[in-house]
């Protein structure tokens, strides 16, 4: 879809930004440009839609080079986010997201609808927000707001500069994810540039990490962590790459333990007795339909003895992760509720749970695929918080 050729670029001040660029951006794909100050990251996106023009090379889109596409056109098909945002400041929110639309000729009425629309699908209610100016706004609201207008021509390319730079960590991680689940959906072939590691494995389908004016290495998230192609990227993406290796590696129902199960209604009894003959010390108990409820101790159910049933001794568990998150979910999960296991489901079926020990035999697995070339797993990103 994107396709640089050789490309190259000199300022007039003798400056080479970057020099023979040679890469391609596959239609529906993420490719996060990924590098150090000055390494020319932003000169390569604003080529793309001609607000830079290279001094040597060709770029293609869509198999047509730009250099003979009016930029004006050119741009139309372009969405372009940036990280100050740049919104009309006395322009409501729905006006703003509309400014596209209008431009390229829409009626007033249909590019307001769309602009609702747009403004929906990235999380903020128009009848709420939609009337209000940009200085009304959160910084992250901003920051959607400015992903909605990007998307409401609808466009196939969309680049974006540091899209999330301007707000603090944990809304960062919040925008991230609604990002990644709504490209799932829109499937746009994007270009982003961060300067940050954790963000370019976390959204790239492949990462470009740039040295001074050139790639030192176009791969996947895994490969990169996995196998860093020259000293330099091992260096830029860090001692701890082990460690963010865990975002990008998905839980699969093989990585599962299977512990005991018991049900709500059954006698206490009953269910110790299949624990202790199993030496577990605890069981996973689900409700009638088979759904996740809690956990229950083997000592609990051996002091009850017939006396009572799982359901009275059960204590609820309501953190979960669904199979295909990252590791790092799980991990933080464990972490943070100070336990030594996390159920996974797949939609409301519980399918086992990961342990500590699990967890490190999958990112075993990663490592290994990854030696072996394949490439990572399909990371998913909905999560407790969103159910
Ligand atoms: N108009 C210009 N004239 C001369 N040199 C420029 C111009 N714009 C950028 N450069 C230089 O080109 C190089 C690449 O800049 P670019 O903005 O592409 O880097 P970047 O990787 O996006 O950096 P950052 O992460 O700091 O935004 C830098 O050395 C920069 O100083």
């Amino acid at each position: 879809m994107i396709r640089f050729e050789q490309v190259g670029k000199v300022y007039p001040d003798g400056t080479t930004a970057v020099d023979a660029l040679s890469f391609e951006v596959a239609e529906g794909e993420l490719v996060t440009l990924v590098g150090p100050s000055g390494c020319g990251k932003t000169t390569t996106m604003m080529m793309v839609n001609r607000l830079i023009e290279p001094t040597s090379g060709r770029i293609l889109v869509d198999g047509r080079d730009i250099a003979e596409t009016d930029p004006v056109k050119l741009r139309r098909g372009i969405g372009y986010v940036i990280q100050q945002v740049g919104l009309f400041p006395h322009r409501t929110v729905l006006d703003n997201t509309a400014t596209v639309p209008a431009l390229v000729g829409w009626k007033r009425s249909r590019a307001r609808e769309r602009a609702a629309e747009l403004l929906d699908l990235v999380g903020l209610d128009p009848s709420v927000y939609g009337s209000r100016y940009p200085a009304q706004l959160s910084g992250g609201q901003r920051q959607r707001v400015g992903v909605a207008r990007a998307l409401a021509a609808d466009p196939p390319v969309l680049l974006m500069d540091e899209p999330f730079g301007a707000v603090d960590p944990v809304v960062r991680e919040r925008l991230q994810n609604e990002f990644l689940k709504l490209q799932s959906r829109v499937r746009k072939t994007v270009l982003m540039v961060t300067h940050d590691i954790e963000e370019a494995v976390r959204m790239g389908d492949r990462i470009a990490v740039y040295g001074q004016g050139r790639i030192e290495q176009f791969d996947t998230p895994g490969a990169v962590l996995g196998s860093p192609a020259t000293p330099y990227v091992a260096e830029f993406v860090g001692a701890d790459r082990g460690l963010k290796r865990l975002s990008v590696t998905a839980i699969e129902p093989d990585d599962l333990e299977q512990p005991p199960l018991a049900r709500l209604d059954e006698p206490a009894g009953a269910a110790a007795a299949r624990l202790a003959a199993a030496g577990a010390r605890w069981a996973v108990v689900l409700n009638e339909a088979g759904e996740l409820h809690g956990w229950v101790s083997a000592d609990a159910l051996r002091i009850a003895g017939d006396e009572g049933t799982v359901g009275e001794l059960a204590r609820r568990m309501d953190a979960w992760v669904p199979v295909g998150a990252p590791l790092k979910r799980a991990f933080s999960e464990m972490l943070q509720r100070d336990a030594g296991w996390i159920a996974v489901l797949d939609g409301a079926r519980f399918l086992g749970v990961l342990t500590p020990a699990k967890l490190h035999e999958a990112l075993r697995r990663s490592v290994d695929a990854d030696a072996q070339g394949v490439g990572r797993d399909e990371v998913r990103f909905d999560s407790v918080a969103d159910a």
